[in-house]
């Protein structure tokens, strides 16, 4: 499918950014989060925003962010969008918008049935859902730790369009997620990594290539 949107999260380096950029990536992602291997401090995403600037959607991702890290980020990094990928509430999600009249991403772990019925409440006040796996147990990160849920379990969901597939993705599975849930947005990160925060061009090319059928 070569409509198909394509986000390169927890982009850490000039190389790693260019190469996403020249493979087509729709959205790239900068993690600020300390505990993460991807983590990037505000000004260090700013650069890498300000390069990527009219090429792509650039994203800042914070985890329960409060004002003051939402003002300090929206101010270095100057994102299209906020992604929020921890506990935030609707209210919260509506009031980051409000705030900082960024677009919000909220994020929504999905592991079994029930965490669906979370969704409507997110998709009234957020501007995009992004499905990533719920963490797996003993898991340090929100998210970035390269695991799946059950795709089969959106059959049966009705979900904004635009709403971004995430989770244990990579270019040997990407088709055939997007193949068994009807979506036709993309996110990766451990996919293209050779290791925990640090991408690979070869795989980034590959993930975008598989995603957009192109192989
Ligand atoms: O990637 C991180 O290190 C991270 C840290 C804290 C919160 C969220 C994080 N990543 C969120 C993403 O958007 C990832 O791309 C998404 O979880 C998919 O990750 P993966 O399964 O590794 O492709």
């Amino acid at each position: 499918m070569s409509n198909v949107r394509v986000k390169i999260c927890g982009l850490g380096t000039e190389a790693t950014l260019d190469a996403a950029l020249e493979a087509g990536a729709d959205l790239v992602g900068f993690v600020h989060f300390p505990r993460s291997p991807r983590h990037l401090a505000l000004d260090a995403a700013g650069r890498l925003a300000r390069r990527a600037r009219g090429r792509a959607e650039c994203v800042i991702l914070l985890v329960d962010p409060d004002d003051a890290l939402l003002a300090a980020a929206a101010e270095a990094v100057d994102p299209d969008l906020i992604q929020l990928h921890g506990r935030e509430s609707p209210e919260r999600v509506a009031e980051v918008h409000r705030r900082t009249g960024r677009a919000v991403m909220k994020a929504v772990g999905i592991a079994t049935a029930d965490d669906l019925a979370t969704l409507p409440a997110y998709a009234a006040v957020a501007d995009r859902l992004l499905l990533d796996a719920k963490p797996p147990p003993g898991a340090t990160l929100p998210g970035g730790n390269g695991v799946s849920f059950d795709w089969d379990l959106l059959a049966q969901a009705s979900l904004p369009a635009g709403t971004m597939l995430s989770g244990g993705l990579d270019a040997a599975n990407v088709a055939e997620a997007l193949a068994r849930t009807g979506l036709t947005a993309v996110d990766v990160s451990s996919g293209v990594e050779v290791r925990p925060g640090e991408k690979d061009p070869a795989r980034i090319a590959a993930f975008i290539a598989a995603a957009r059928g192109r192989v």
